[in-house]
């Protein structure tokens, strides 16, 4: 696989990338935005593909919100986007619950460890949880009390059958202690996604993977995980969206999430950018699936091709 090549600025070069494919999927936070910053030219560069016959799905492993509520982020920037062209990493692991897993009825509560988001994408797939964004989970830990508690399965919901991993902002030690105990009683552990940080205002964040690494520590297990790279996550879309894999490109800004998911998922290339997460000398040093066909330094550096 040669080096992927540096086209910012290169009209031809641009041109002819963007023509060999009909279906764009887009990561969002680092390729569209930092939270709530829009970058440069992306409204207008997503307009330029539009208009030239492309199919846009917007992939993004940030569980924090639903795919209504991305819709909603999208309106807010003046942005054409219907919820049915949103596949986040909660949506994914509720179609894997509800579809896939198969929980045994007595089983089939889920025990959150999440924003809202991935509460309404449970909901909608009629998948009980407990945890998420209850506040009665957001309280202090109270150890000769509740550790007690926990151990003798008072604070345990017996109903409990699977943990799931994602971006909570309100994470605690209560919340790792419960899910800590669900896993060790046998409930299957699930992730949106292992991202270890978060592009936001500019900066980098804890992102999901390091939220639940406690849990992984403690547990001495590794979850399945339900967001980019997951192949479960690009044969859902496929199915979704009725993709030609061959004239599909990813476009993403990190490397082991969304370029991993589109190479291993056999697309016909795929395009990365620096304003996430990704410098550009890990991009020239990057090996294998994780290496990009090309590069650009933001998604406006596409606009040249309108
Ligand atoms: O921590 C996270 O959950 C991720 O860093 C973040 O939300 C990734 O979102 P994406 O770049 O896939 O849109
Ligand atoms: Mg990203």
């Amino acid at each position: 696989m040669s080096a992927s090549k540096y086209i910012a600025g290169d009209k031809e070069a641009i041109s002819s990338f963007i023509d060999k494919f009909d279906t764009f999927l887009f990561d969002c936070d680092g390729v569209l935005w930092s939270g709530d910053h829009l970058f440069e030219n992306v409204a207008e560069t997503l307009t330029m593909l539009r208009n030239k016959g492309k199919k846009l799905v917007f992939v993004t492993n940030n569980s924090t919100k639903s795919r209504a509520d991305y819709a909603k982020k999208f309106t807010s920037f003046d942005i054409p986007v219907t919820a049915e062209e949103v596949f986040g990493s909660s949506y994914s692991a509720a179609i894997y619950i509800s579809r896939i897993l198969n929980l045994p009825a007595e089983k089939s509560t889920v025990f959150l460890v999440s924003e809202s988001g991935t509460e309404t994408e449970f909901t909608a797939e009629s998948i009980k949880f407990i945890g998420g964004s209850d506040p009665s989970y957001r309280r202090p830990i109270d150890p000769p009390i509740d550790l007690p508690k926990i151990q003798s399965g008072e604070l345990l919901d017996p109903t409990v059958g699977a943990v799931v991993l994602a971006l909570d902002f309100n994470i605690n030690y209560l919340k790792m202690a419960l899910a800590t105990a669900y896993v060790q009683r046998g409930a299957v552990l699930l992730a949106t996604n292992s991202d270890p940080t978060l592009p936001y205002a500019g900066g980098l964040f804890p992102g999901a993977g390091s939220v639940g690494a406690g849990v992984l520590k403690a547990t001495r297990k590794e979850p399945v995980v339900l967001g980019k790279p997951s192949q479960a996550m690009m044969d859902a879309i496929e199915g979704k969206f009725k993709l030609d894999r061959g004239r599909t490109c990813m476009v993403g800004d990190r490397l082991d999430t969304d370029v991993r998911f589109g190479n291993e998922g056999g697309l016909g290339g795929t395009l990365a950018v620096l304003t996430g997460v990704t410098e550009r000398h890990e991009i020239e040093e990057a090996e294998g699936t994780m290496r990009p066909s090309v590069f650009v330094d933001k998604l406006g550096d596409l606009l040249i091709a309108e």
